[in-house]
């Protein structure tokens, strides 16, 4: 048998595990764990650290494999996707959506028998957010597919927090709204480089529906919001100086690419502020925690 038969007709673990999402899903746990830290100045109790984010990256998960399913017959025109598991037929639809319910349900049983009530219903939001809501209907219908989707994306942290503390607090929704500022620039940065393959599954991302120019003017405009959004956590003194410093070169960071980007000079550069914005969001959310425990503890007197 051809490898290329092996491909088509087989299923392993790692086609399941694709369907996961697994490189997104982890960026957003790391969001949830450091949601978690930033929430309390103590230690987080080892159960919620690790079932609150097992549960939530479950629902992730879950979301995941649906948008695989419901997006299989899009992710087959594009070269970006054309290999994944269901697209390509070695997973069927119906083995997909069980696996989905699967990891659905475990998720939101851990999150209710073991976190909180606020936590599971939150999560369930944004799984269905971005699988019904952003996947089903949004992505097929406006270029503000992302900007509104991102809302389901930008949950993680807040959902880590309230997995702590069991309610809704300022500090954590600024979490949430740094990565909601952020999804748009993420997402375009790419859209622009993978223009002519949205284009050919006709999909109505903003370059298609707005032109490149358009596109790359909104990425500034929201780098520029970013940045700005970025700055509240020490405006509000969640987090101090050592955060500020890394939150304004980071930014400053993106604002050159999307500079970069919005110059025309550089073919290269959607690509690299699409690497770059992930590295951004990893590493702004690792100086947080730094700043957690060297800066804003020891000077709150905890
Ligand atoms: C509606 C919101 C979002 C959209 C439309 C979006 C879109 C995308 C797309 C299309 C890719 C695939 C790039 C490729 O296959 O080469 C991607 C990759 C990625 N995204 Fe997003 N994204 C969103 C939100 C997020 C969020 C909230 C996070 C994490 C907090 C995230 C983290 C990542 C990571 C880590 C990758 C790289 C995955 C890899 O290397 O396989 N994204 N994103
Ligand atoms: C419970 C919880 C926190 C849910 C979050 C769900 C989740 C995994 C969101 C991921 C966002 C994402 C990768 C969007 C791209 O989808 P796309 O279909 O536009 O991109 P694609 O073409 O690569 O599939």
């Amino acid at each position: 048998m051809s490898t290329q038969a092996v491909n088509v007709h087989s299923a392993g673990w790692r086609d399941y595990y694709e369907l996961t999402k697994p490189r997104v899903v982890m960026l957003m746990i790391l969001t949830s764990v450091i949601g978690m830290l930033l929430a309390t100045p103590g230690m987080v109790p080892l159960d919620v650290l690790i079932l609150g984010n097992l549960g939530i990256a479950l629902c992730a998960g879950a979301a995941a494999t649906v948008n695989h399913v419901v997006d299989r017959h899009i992710d087959v025109k594009m070269a970006r996707t054309n290999n994944r598991p269901v697209a390509r037929g070695r997973v069927e639809p119906q083995k997909a959506l069980g696996f989905a319910l699967f990891l659905g349900c475990i998720g939101m049983t851990i999150l209710l028998g073991f976190i909180n009530a606020l936590t599971a219903w939150l999560t369930l939001f944004s799984l269905l957010g971005y699988a019904v809501i952003y996947t089903m209907f949004l992505k097929r219908a406006t270029p503000q597919n992302i900007v509104i989707g991102g809302l389901a994306g930008a949950a993680p942290p807040l959902l880590g927090w309230v997995a702590v503390t069991g309610d809704i607090h300022g500090h954590g929704l600024l979490l949430a709204l740094i990565i909601f500022a952020w999804t748009p620039p993420h997402f375009w940065a790419l859209a622009v480089h993978r223009r002519d393959e949205y284009a050919k599954a006709e999909i109505p991302m903003l370059p298609i529906t707005h032109g490149e120019h358009y596109t790359k003017v909104h990425i500034l405009l929201y780098t520029f919001m970013l940045l700005a959004v970025s700055l509240l956590p020490f405006a509000t003194a969640m987090l101090g100086w050592i955060y500020l410093l890394g939150a304004v070169i980071l930014g400053l960071g993106f604002l050159y690419w999307a500079v970069e980007m919005l110059r025309g000079k550089n073919p290269k550069a959607g690509m690299e502020t699409f690497k770059y914005s992930i590295i951004y969001l990893m590493a702004l959310f690792c100086i947080m925690l730094l700043d957690h425990y060297l800066v804003a503890l020891p000077t709150s007197g905890v």
